[in-house]
């Protein structure tokens, strides 16, 4: 695998022509660099992953790998599918082997690849998830969790550059975010990009290289601090401020917190802070 530069622009897409969900949009992902799309209930956030998938086709406007379109024929799409995987937010929607290895070997198996290469990618692909004590496990016995992370293997064995991941941390308790998000570190550290959607702005602010924010058919990307930090934006977006950026701003106000960038979580709030007691005359 190594990095690719994932684009879209000009992007009108929607299931209705009339009514298009994004109008407009343009975002990248840049390679090696992780991105976070967030948006509220039904902004398109689904829809703009699965048009920079390739599974949905946009009205107007181009996907680019690395400056090259996505053309939507039986060739140009298989070629899009080795660089460029989505990860549904729901495992049902992905899962339909009878075991978790079998689940994990479909795609390579269905490139032709040896069966040797195969295992070897479904192996490595179970590995970097943590999840390979599940592989004879019948997919249907799993919890839900444990479930979410056999859909991303299935989507690593094919050892895309960009993995598009909706929502993969929803649903999940606070243990199994953090194993989630250790096995997407592991991800990059094989050379893919990973974007990830998502509509936990706290998330976003400590994870994040990069944000990009679906509101009104259109996407705004920025760094995550000013992004994040726009309450007008926020607003229009129907999102709420990062909890780090409220409590630091206040924290800020109070000169209880020294100058700088402002904290993105709670260990480094916490790190950022004076170690005496009391209020600064
Ligand atoms: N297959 C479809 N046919 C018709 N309309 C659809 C379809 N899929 C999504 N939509 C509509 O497109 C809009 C955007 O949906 P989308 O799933 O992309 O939003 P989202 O930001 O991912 O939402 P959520 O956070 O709730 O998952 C919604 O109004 C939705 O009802």
């Amino acid at each position: 695998m190594s990095h690719r530069t994932l684009a879209g622009t000009g992007l009108v897409v929607g299931y209705d022509r009339a009514r298009p969900v994004l109008d407009g949009a343009a975002l990248t992902v840049p390679a090696g660099r992780r991105l976070a799309v967030l948006g509220a209930n039904g902004s398109g956030k689904t829809t703009l992953l699965r048009c920079l998938s390739g599974a949905l086709r946009p009205l107007a406007g181009t996907v680019t790998v690395d400056g090259v379109p996505l053309r939507h024929s039986r060739a140009g799409l298989r070629a899009h599918r080795q660089e460029v995987q989505l990860v549904l937010q729901d495992p049902d929607d992905q899962l339909f082997s009878a075991s978790v290895a079998q689940d994990v070997s479909f795609g390579p198996l269905n490139l032709g690849l040896p069966e040797e290469t195969v295992r070897a990618r479904v192996a490595e692909a179970l590995a970097l998830l943590a999840v390979d004590h599940l592989a004879a496990r019948p997919t249907h016995q799993l919890s839900y969790g444990e479930r979410k992370r056999v859909a991303i293997a299935g989507a690593v064995a094919m050892r895309p550059c960009v993995l598009l991941l909706d929502e993969p941390t929803a649903g999940l308790d606070p243990s199994a975010v953090a194993e989630t998000l250790a096995a997407l570190a592991r991800l990059e550290e094989h050379d893919s990009t990973v974007v990830m959607s998502t509509h936990d702005v706290d998330l976003a602010l400590r994870w994040a290289d990069e944000v990009a924010v679906v509101v009104d058919r259109a996407v705004v990307q920025g760094a995550p601090l000013d992004v994040l930090g726009d309450d007008v934006l926020l607003a229009r977006a129907r999102l709420e401020r990062p909890w780090a950026l409220a409590v630091g701003a206040r924290l800020r106000e109070l000169g209880l917190l020294p100058g700088g960038t402002l904290p993105r979580d709670a260990a480094s709030l916490l790190a950022a802070l004076p170690d005496r007691p009391g209020v600064p005359t």
